[in-house]
């Protein structure tokens, strides 16, 4: 295998060797109001200023040696197969969901003039009504009047692409997604993993086909035994046990899955909101979730065992990464209404680039500057619009090659 091929993620601080983006599109244009927390906003982005952020994230991880993927670029190399095309549009449509033959007809049309990378992008951004040419009617559904907008709806979650699969190991999960307006995030992931030439036969530690949630900013390899997993508003307990199941089972290293129980809200949708791994022994923890925290090993064996982690988060850190000591780095510096307010807006959610070296929104300035007085060298970029969407720099980035450590 190329040493730019497959998958290898054994932690969340080896040197970043290649990373899988999606910067935003029409899709942030195709947010509404009315439909604003369906759609999991809290605000709606300037599509431009959006994309000048996001243009500086990929600008500073290529700085640093990082191989910068786009989704929409690897799809549309697959899709150059009229069949994985023609299979990835119905596949789609039946998701979106669109319900009507007309209605399907008529986008087998409108897309059928497009290069791949219009198709991806346009998939992506959502198909307006007004679009489409006249519906040459073939059922009452076709008929009846409709005045929802879109006949597919925008997908402006895609460039929190953390999400709709994780790298752990050499395999993957590909995830459902607790919401319906982000699930067709993960059928870009299955073709991705179906059919780029880059990912063939990935090992996949969990399904979308299964029906309890699991998302990717609940998930962190700590190290190349141990992998972290929030219980959070969007992944559920059943499938950590599945996905714990599915690695345990395979030769990979891993040996135990820490279940960390942390509130069900929106502010800490996953774990990596409000945790995240930026050095050998140091993190950033938001202190809200700290007391009490629920912790749970799930350990690799004939049966799974399961016990309840009655000591507090420092100790069982140091006891499942065989460390001396860690250092919890508090979002806001320990104070209360910083770090609440740079919680809201990801000061918790840093992507490591190297041991000690993370990526930040420059707008938390002092959860960065708790960073660099921990000793933790903070590169940063600015976030006005993309925290609109309410994610961070490890919320915009998947890993598919990690430097072991
Ligand atoms: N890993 C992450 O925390 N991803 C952020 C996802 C934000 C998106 N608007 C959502 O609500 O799912």
């Amino acid at each position: 295998m190329g040493n730019h091929e497959g998958i290898s993620v054994y932690n969340e601080i080896g040197q970043l060797k290649s990373v899988l983006l999606h910067c935003p599109g029409e899709e942030i244009e195709n947010i509404v109001p009315d439909y604003l927390r369906r759609l999991l906003f809290d605000e709606i982005a300037y599509l431009k200023q959006a994309c000048k952020e996001h243009d500086q994230f990929a600008g500073i991880l290529r700085q640093e040696g990082t191989e910068v993927l786009y989704l929409t670029e690897l799809m549309a190399e697959i899709l150059e197969s009229q069949e994985v095309r023609d299979g990835f549009l119905e596949d789609f449509m039946d998701e979106g969901p669109v319900g009507t033959e007309g209605i399907r007809e008529a986008l087998r049309e409108f897309f059928s003039t497009m290069s791949p990378l219009e198709m991806v992008r346009k998939c992506i951004a959502g198909v307006r009504t007004e679009e489409l040419a006249a519906i040459k009617p073939k059922s009452l559904g076709d008929m009846v009047r409709n005045p929802y907008p879109f006949y597919l709806d925008p997908i402006p979650n895609l460039y929190f692409q953390r999400d709709p699969f994780a790298s752990i190991g050499e395999g993957v999960t590909l995830n459902v997604m607790h919401s319906k307006t982000r699930n067709r995030e993960t059928l870009f992931a299955k073709y991705l993993f179906d059919h780029h030439p880059r990912f063939q036969n990935i090992p996949r530690w969990y399904n979308r086909d299964k029906s309890h949630p699991i998302e990717g900013g609940d998930l962190l390899v700590l190290s190349e035994k141990i992998v972290a997993v929030g219980i959070s508003e969007r992944t559920d307990a059943v499938a950590i046990e599945k996905m714990a199941k599915s690695i345990f089972n395979s030769n990979e290293p891993f040996d135990t899955v820490l279940a960390f129980d942390i509130p069900k809200t929106r502010a800490y949708m996953h774990l990596d909101t409000v945790f995240t791994m930026v050095d050998h022994d140091k993190f950033t923890i938001y202190p809200g979730i700290v007391s009490p925290l629920d912790v749970y090993s799930i350990s690799k064996g004939t049966e799974l065992k399961i016990t309840y982690e009655a000591s507090e988060l420092s100790s069982i850190l140091k006891k499942y990464l065989n460390l001396p000591a860690v250092d919890l780095i508090p979002c806001g510096n320990g104070d209360v209404i910083a770090a609440s307010r740079e919680q809201w807006s990801d000061g918790s959610n840093t992507l490591a680039i190297s041991p000690g070296k993370v990526i930040c929104y420059d707008r938390n300035h002092v959860t960065n500057a708790a960073l660099r007085k921990h000793g933790v060298e903070v590169l940063e970029f600015e976030s006005y619009e993309l925290s609109r969407g309410r994610g961070g720099p490890r919320c915009m980035s998947m890993p598919l090659k990690r430097e072991k450590l």
